[in-house]
């Protein structure tokens, strides 16, 4: 299947397919036509496919790889010398490219690099986990994280391609199909109330069975329609930050260690939830049938801290302006909003 992002000069395509890796020089030689790449990966995706990849692109074009250790820490700062450093050995010009091949975090930090190179050159997205696939390698947010927040240095910088193919998710081990499911979960509730109860019957990742291609499709759709309208998060794209708020405050909290991005967001998404129903802002039940469907997929819904701990992280929440807050909530399931608060909505003593 693909997709097509329509965003004037800026507009690519997804393919979401099984196999889609094998055609990927092909698929690329559509849209790129330089003369030199530099992939982008982490030691545990590149160890999987990164030389099955460059072997491929090899016969096409000049390819070289910078690959750095797997892990949150690997989007920062200090790992962006290492990378330029790669970039200018191998002299890539800005009619050159940069191919994303990882998760979440080689798409957000390779695709900063690739922003900020040379003030910018192409880059390609080849997400490997499924939050990558489902959400970071659409929609050109990029970033690195600051040891004070996340995503907190990064701009708006669209790939020119994005290559989806479910078949590598057999490598990808258990607790980041959980934490992709996260995010899937998140779609769910802000814009399709189908789509939660597709995951509702199925109960679990391995219950999606055939319909998993489907719904990764289904998930990135929703996120492109969004993006088309609101590239840069102005006003309806910030419904992708349901469960954000306090989801990165959590992962500040324990220096990005603790919990994942997906497990943060699951908690984010259950306790605001919870909040918005007591103070009757959403449906009531809402938060409880969320956190039947958060366990059944092995997520949390608590990550053990008192409200005042995660202030200061979520006083840094990119959604601010003027020092209010903009948090999203849940209407009902499937239906999502944006309310502008202050930090006092959230009462110190609860235990997020
Ligand atoms: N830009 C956006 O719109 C956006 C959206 C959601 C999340 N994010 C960011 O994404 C990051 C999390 O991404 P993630 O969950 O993919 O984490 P990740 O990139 O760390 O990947 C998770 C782990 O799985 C491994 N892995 C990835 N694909 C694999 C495969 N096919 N086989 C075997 N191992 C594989 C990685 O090496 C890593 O150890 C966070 O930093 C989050 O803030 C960004
Ligand atoms: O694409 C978006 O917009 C999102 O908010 C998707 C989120 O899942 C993602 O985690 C994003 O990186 C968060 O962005 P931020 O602006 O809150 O840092
Ligand atoms: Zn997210």
């Amino acid at each position: 299947m693909k997709l097509n992002v329509n965003l004037g000069e800026k507009s690519y395509e997804i393919f979401i397919e099984r196999g889609v890796l094998r055609r990927a020089a092909d698929l690329i030689a559509e849209v790129f036509h330089g003369k030199k790449i530099m992939i982008i990966s982490d030691d545990r995706v590149y160890g999987y496919y990164g030389e099955v990849l460059k072997e491929q692109l090899q016969t096409k074009w000049e390819c070289y790889e910078a690959v750095v250790p797997h892990g949150e820490a690997s989007k920062s700062m200090a790992i962006l010398p290492e990378i330029y450093g790669k970039l200018l050995q191998a002299k890539l010009s800005r009619s050159d490219l940069i191919v994303a091949l990882g998760g979440g975090v080689v798409g957000d930090m390779a695709g900063f690099a690739a922003a900020t190179y040379l003030r910018g050159i192409p880059f390609i997205q080849i997400p490997t986990s499924l939050l990558a696939q489902v959400d970071s390698s659409v929609g050109g947010k990029v970033a690195v994280d600051l040891k004070e927040g996340k995503n907190l240095v990064g701009a708006f910088y669209q790939p020119k391609l994005v290559l989806i193919d479910p078949d590598v998710l057999s490598t990808l081990p258990k607790r980041y199909i959980n934490d992709g499911m996260g995010e899937v979960i998140k779609y769910g509730c802000i814009k399709d109330r189908g789509l939660f109860d597709i995951l509702k019957k199925a109960r679990s990742f391995e219950g999606l069975g055939e319909e998993l291609t489907g719904v990764i499709a289904r998930c990135v759709d929703i996120k492109r329609q969004i993006v088309e309208e609101d590239q840069y998060d102005t006003g309806e794209r910030m419904l992708l930050n349901f469960g954000h708020t306090l989801g990165h405050a959590v992962e500040q909290k324990f220096a990005y260690e603790r919990e994942s991005h997906g497990e943060a967001v699951a908690v984010g998404m259950y306790q605001i939830t919870k909040i918005s129903e007591k103070k009757g802002m959403t449906e009531e039940g809402t938060a409880e049938e969320l956190r039947k469907v958060l366990e059944s997929y092995d997520l949390p819904i608590s990550a053990g801290v008192k409200m005042k701990e995660l202030k200061a992280a979520m006083m840094l929440d990119k959604k601010n302006l003027n020092d209010r807050l903009r948090i999203i909530l849940i209407k009902k399931m499937g239906e999502s909003f944006i309310f502008p608060t202050d930090v006092a909505f959230f009462e110190d003593d609860i235990t997020v």
